[in-house]
Order: structure tokens, then C-alpha cells, then sequence
């Protein structure tokens, strides 16, 4: 049996980033950057008015000035500002030839239909003026190479008229709950039958961790069954199997994996919940699969999913791989720990206290089928392996959850 670290360690080696693809704007949320992104043209592409007004010289010393045009957004001028002269332009239209200033409309005196008293006086040249290349310039870097898009990276790409980029793309992850006991959701319960909450429970996480979902439905504890529908499983990413990675007469998953060419880099990890846990790696045509067998209770499939699989998945999707941060915390509640396992246990945050440490209360968790316990923390707190006891006031490190 290996430590967390360790085998964290052997999940790093295998989780390096998936090959780019290239990626049109509408599929990029939350993917990251493959490469650094310049920019082609200067943005904005030309001087444009920042207001809905009138073009004019400030250095015109005419007492009136005559409108030669009107220039919306999308059109350009063709006319010139002379002394005497202004051009009405909407805001986001071109600045014409001649005019250093453009005056808000509001703030103009219309004398005549096309002619207004000249506003110069006290405007200073560039008022509501937004020069060409004034956010960047073509040939300037403007997204680094990793960066994770979000929305508004998404418009800049836009903006400078890079329709598709290269990133990493979403890893795919395949979701397979094993066991003959299980029924869905909607399904009367049968005697001996438990309902499958792994299975919703994975899809959803993986969905939570910004990767594909794939549902392979419930396997049975059958050799052909399991053997059918990992070897789908192994046509993506990742395959996260779960139940049947005990020691029990129909633990078949190990055995079906290894006769499928997937190589196990480890099964059995010290830690409470999730000791069996398995991991093991599948190269094949070109493709690696990372497979986690994780262990059938409810609880140990999602502290097993929280602490090597999801830095797996933000590995695959280009991220730095980095273990759960675990955070310093003091109880507030006694608590006896027992057993050679470090164990992960659903603990509730109560208030930081006045010197701003966070302090939580170990929960009464009744072990790795009580679910339900779960949904109420905040934390898992990180018991280290022995026999002790330890009182309100005691240092613990806690995995937000
Ligand atoms: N002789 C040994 N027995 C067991 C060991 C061991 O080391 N030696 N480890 C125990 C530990 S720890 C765990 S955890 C479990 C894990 O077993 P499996 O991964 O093989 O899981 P199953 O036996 O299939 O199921 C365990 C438990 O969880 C329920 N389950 C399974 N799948 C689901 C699901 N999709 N939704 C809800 N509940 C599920 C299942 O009915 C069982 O009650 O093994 C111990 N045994
Ligand atoms: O490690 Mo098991 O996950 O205790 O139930």
C-alpha cells in the first residue's frame, strides 16, 4: 500500500496536458490558451468618436460652423473639416480628415438645420476622440500561452478577429458505476438493491471540473458486460470506474483492465475512506486513457475524485498539476482519531475566530456510505495516521470542499 503522496506522485507522471486543437471562439470557455495569441491589426482599426456630436478643428475661429456630412458607425467620411465647416458624426463612427475634437451634440447650438455656432472655444484638441491603437497595437502579445479563457478573453479574441486559437481541449471523461445491487433513481427498490448515486455523482463533478461527461450506464458485476463497456470507457481521456476495485468475489474491475492492455501504476492507497483505489494507464493508437478505479462507497468515490482526480482532469486540460490545497484550521470540538490510515473527515466550518483562523467542527460521520453527512460539510479535515486524541483548539489542516 503507497502513501497520498505517493500516489499523487504516480497520477503527475501520467497526467501530462492533452494535445492542443485548434478551437472556434464559441467552444473556448474556460479552455486554455495552447499558444500566445499577438494581435494582427491596431485596435481600435481607426480614430473614432466617443460620442454622438459634431467633428470640428479646435483651432477654427469661425463664429459658425457649416455640416458637410453626417457619418454614422460603419460608414466612413468623404467629406474634409475646413475652418468653417464640421461634420456630424454617431459615436463609433471615423474622425474625418481635418477634425481633432468632436463636441457632444447636446453641447452645441444648432442655428439652422445645417449649421451650428462654432462649440471650439475651451474644447481641447482629442475631447472624445479614442485614437487607432489606443487598447494595443498590431504585433502586440495580447493572451499568454496558458492563460484559461473566460468570457471576456473569449471577446478580446474577437476583437482582433481571431476566430479560432489553439488550447488544450476539455478532457473527455467517461463514467462507469459497476455493481449488480444497483438501480437509478427512478426505479423501485428491489430487496438487496441500493441506488446508484455514484454514477449522477460523477457525471456531475466531472461537469463541475469544466470536463466532458460521458455516460456509460451501470455495468454489472458480468465479465462481458464489464469488458464491453470499459473498453468504450477507454476510448476517451479518462475512465472512471467505480465499485468492484476490492478484494470481494466480484471485484472483476483490476483484472478486466489489465486484460485490456491497461497498465496499473498503483491499487491501494493509505487513506480512510478510499483505500482501494486504483490507478492505471492505457496507451493505444495514439491515445492515452487515464483509468481510476475508485472504491464503491459513496463517500470514498468522491474523497478518491476530489483528491487524485481532479488534479488529473486540470493536469489533462493544460493546468499546473497540483494537489488540493489544504489549509491551516483549529477545531473547535474534541476529536479521537484511530487507525493506521491518515483519514479525510467531513468537518462544518463554524466563524474564523478574532485572529481570523478558520475553525471547524468535525461531524459525525458514520463512515464511507453516509452520503448524507457529506452534503453538510464545508471541509474535509486531514487526520494524520496513529492513535491520539485531540482537543478545541488543536491545529488541523482542511480541504475545502
Ligand atoms: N476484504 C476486504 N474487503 C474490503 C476492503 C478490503 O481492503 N478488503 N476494502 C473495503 C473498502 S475500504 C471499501 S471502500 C470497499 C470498496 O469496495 P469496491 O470498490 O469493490 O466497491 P463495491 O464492493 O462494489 O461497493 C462498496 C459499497 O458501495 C456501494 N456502491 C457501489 N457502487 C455504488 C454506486 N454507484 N452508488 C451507490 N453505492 C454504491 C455498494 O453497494 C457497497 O455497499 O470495499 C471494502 N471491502
Ligand atoms: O476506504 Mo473504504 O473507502 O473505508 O470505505
Amino acid at each position: 500500500m503507497i502513501s497520498v503522496d505517493e500516489a499523487l506522485d504516480h497520477v503527475r507522471r501520467a497526467a501530462a496536458p492533452l494535445p492542443a486543437e485548434r478551437t472556434p471562439l464559441a467552444h473556448l470557455l474556460h479552455l486554455r490558451l495552447a499558444e500566445p495569441v499577438a494581435s494582427r491589426v491596431d485596435s481600435p482599426p481607426f480614430d473614432k468618436s466617443m460620442v454622438d456630436g459634431y467633428a470640428i478643428d479646435v483651432s477654427d475661429s469661425s463664429p459658425t460652423l457649416r455640416e458637410l456630412e453626417l457619418v454614422t458607425a460603419g460608414s466612413v467620411p468623404n467629406e474634409t473639416v475646413i475652418p468653417g465647416a464640421t461634420v456630424r458624426v454617431m459615436t463609433g463612427a471615423p474622425i474625418p480628415a481635418g477634425a481633432d475634437a468632436v463636441v457632444k451634440w447636446e453641447d452645441c447650438q444648432l442655428l439652422s438645420d445645417l449649421e451650428i455656432r462654432n462649440p471650439a472655444a475651451g474644447v481641447k484638441s482629442g475631447s472624445c476622440i479614442i485614437r487607432r491603437g489606443t487598447s494595443f497595437r498590431a504585433g502586440q502579445l495580447v493572451l499568454a500561452a496558458g492563460k484559461r479563457l473566460g468570457p471576456l478573453d473569449v471577446a478580446l479574441l474577437a476583437e482582433i478577429g481571431q476566430a479560432e486559437v489553439a488550447v488544450i481541449p476539455r478532457p473527455r471523461v467517461a463514467v462507469l458505476p459497476t455493481g449488480d445491487e444497483l438501480v437509478a433513481a427512478h426505479e423501485p427498490l428491489g430487496p438487496g438493491q441500493i441506488r446508484n448515486s455514484n454514477g449522477p455523482m460523477l457525471l456531475a463533478a466531472v461537469a463541475a471540473a469544466d470536463c466532458t461527461p460521458i455516460d456509460l450506464g451501470v455495468g454489472c458485476d458480468d465479465p462481458d458486460d464489464l469488458r464491453t463497456r470499459i473498453n468504450q470507457g477507454l476510448a476517451h481521456d479518462v475512465l472512471l470506474v467505480s465499485g468492484g476495485v476490492s478484494a470481494g468475489v466480484k471485484d472483476l474491475v483490476p483484472g478486466i483492465l489489465q486484460e485490456l492492455g491497461v497498465e496499473q501504476q498503483f491499487h491501494q492507497v493509505r487513506i480512510k475512506p478510499g483505500k482501494p483505489l486504483y490507478f492505471g494507464v492505457r496507451h493505444a493508437a495514439g491515445r492515452r486513457t487515464l483509468v481510476f478505479g475508485l472504491p464503491g462507497n459513496p463517500v470514498s468515490t468522491f474523497v478518491s475524485f476530489q483528491l487524485f482526480v481532479l488534479p488529473a482532469l486540470r493536469a489533462l486540460a493544460g493546468a499546473p498539476f497540483k494537489p488540493i490545497a489544504a489549509h491551516d484550521a483549529q477545531l473547535t470540538m474534541p476529536f479521537e482519531h484511530r487507525g493506521k490510515r491518515p483519514t479525510y473527515h467531513p468537518c462544518r466550518q463554524t466563524a474564523p475566530d478574532a485572529a481570523g483562523v478558520l475553525q471547524v467542527e468535525p461531524l459525525d460521520w458514520r463512515g464511507s456510505s453516509d452520503l448524507a453527512t457529506l452534503t453538510r460539510a464545508t471541509h474535509l479535515a486531514a487526520f494524520p495516521a496513529g492513535d491520539y486524541q485531540l482537543v478545541p483548539g488543536d491545529d488541523v489542516q482542511v480541504i475545502p470542499l
